[in-house]
């Protein structure tokens, strides 16, 4: 059992401090709003992220991040992919020396086109060596209901992830290691772009055909770019891969989906994710992504009609136009070219 801090007390954060202390960590759950603490300590619910879910009665919030921090020997942060940086810079001066940071962040900072353990290790040089990354298929509305998941902890250092595995793992909530950083990451970032498309192809009433070939070529380009940063193609059918695109791709659990989904129906993205009131990532790893393709000179067809719907008013029936009268190609074009 251990000592840790859950940094964000979002959907994601407030479920996994839940697993946390109900696993016997002895866990605080920092929230930047009085108001979430007082809920969570008094009631032992976070009804705007979570409706109609019990915490564990152990866990404890608090909005004072040095308590919080001070004696942690895990650190998680659970924060939107954006904020990582500033809650990394308030959080390094109350850091134990040998603390194992995990994060459970799914996305790419946008700035800087850094994935969040980059993020991390550029903030907290003092524990670079022990992020691990947490992620795989996940709704946070369902590890809540203790329903059957498995997820990964991907860090360089087998010591850190096991740390991470031993504390989060229990009957419900099954996890895996894994030494691909940068495929496990890049996985979870870019399955929120496909699960964007996804919503809104459905909601232009794609039938089942047209959402397996977007599945399916969106795991081909999000390999693609993973392969060239560096990434081991096999991560991407692994949980963090395949798993995690088909958990969003096909839940009307994921927020990128549904932001897809009212998109199709004409809203526009700055009210969508007003509406959506909860952090949508495939926006800005879209926008990361289009640029980041460009740098690798990796083609991701489906991420770039996406671009050009969100950023650049494209009407999604002519980016699928587009997207349907691309050149002739080989199906497996990458393993033809021996993943070069
Ligand atoms: N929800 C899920 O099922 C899963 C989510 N994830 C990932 O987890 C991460 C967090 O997502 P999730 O919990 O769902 O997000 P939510 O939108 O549910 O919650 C976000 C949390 O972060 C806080 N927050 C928002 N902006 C800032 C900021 N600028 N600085 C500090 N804190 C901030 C919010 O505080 P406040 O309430 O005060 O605004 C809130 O506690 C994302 O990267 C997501 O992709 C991964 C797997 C599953
Ligand atoms: O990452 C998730 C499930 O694994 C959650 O996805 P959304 O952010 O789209 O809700």
């Amino acid at each position: 059992m251990k000592n840790v801090a859950v940094l964000g007390a979002g959907s994601w954060g407030t479920a996994l401090a839940s697993v946390l202390a109900e696993n016997g960590n002895e866990t605080r759950l920092y929230a930047r709003r009085l108001s979430a603490v007082q809920e969570i300590n008094t009631y032992h619910t976070n009804e705007h992220y979570l409706p109609k879910a019990s915490l564990a009665p152990s866990l404890q919030a608090s909005a004072n991040l040095s308590e919080v921090i001070r004696r942690s020997d895990v650190v998680v942060f659970v924060v939107p992919s954006q904020a990582l940086r500033e809650t990394a810079r308030q959080v390094r001066p109350y850091l134990k020396p040998n603390s194992v940071i995990v994060h459970a962040s799914k996305g790419l900072e946008v700035r800087t086109f850094k994935r969040m353990s980059q993020v991390l290790a550029e903030e907290l040089p003092e524990h670079a060596n022990q992020i691990v990354a947490l992620t795989g298929p996940s709704h946070a509305e369902e590890v809540i209901q203790k329903l059957p998941t498995a997820v990964v902890v991907a860090s360089k250092d087998s010591h850190a992830a096991e740390i991470a595995q031993s504390c989060f793992m229990n009957s419900y909530f099954r996890v895996y290691t894994n030494t691909d950083v940068i495929g496990c990451e890049m996985g979870g970032a870019l399955k929120n772009v496909i699960a964007l498309a996804t919503g809104l192809c459905s909601g232009m009433e794609f039938g089942d055909n047209g959402i397996a070939a977007l599945l399916t070529r969106g795991l081909a380009e999000m390999a693609r770019l993973g392969f060239a940063m560096g990434a081991q193609p096999n991560t991407f059918v692994g949980l963090a891969g395949v798993g995690d695109l088909i958990a969003t791709c096909t839940s009307p659990h994921s927020r990128n989906w549904r932001a897809g989904n009212m998109i199709s129906q004409g809203k526009k993205l700055d009210q969508v994710l007003v509406e959506m009131g909860m952090v949508v990532e495939g926006v800005k790893t879209t926008e990361a992504t289009y640029t980041m393709a460009k740098h690798y000179q990796v083609e991701m067809p489906i991420t770039e009609q996406l671009y050009q719907v969100l950023f650049a008013d494209k009407c999604p029936r002519k980016a699928l136009t587009d997207l349907m009268s691309r050149d002739k190609t080989h199906e497996l074009q990458d393993y033809v070219q021996g993943w070069s």
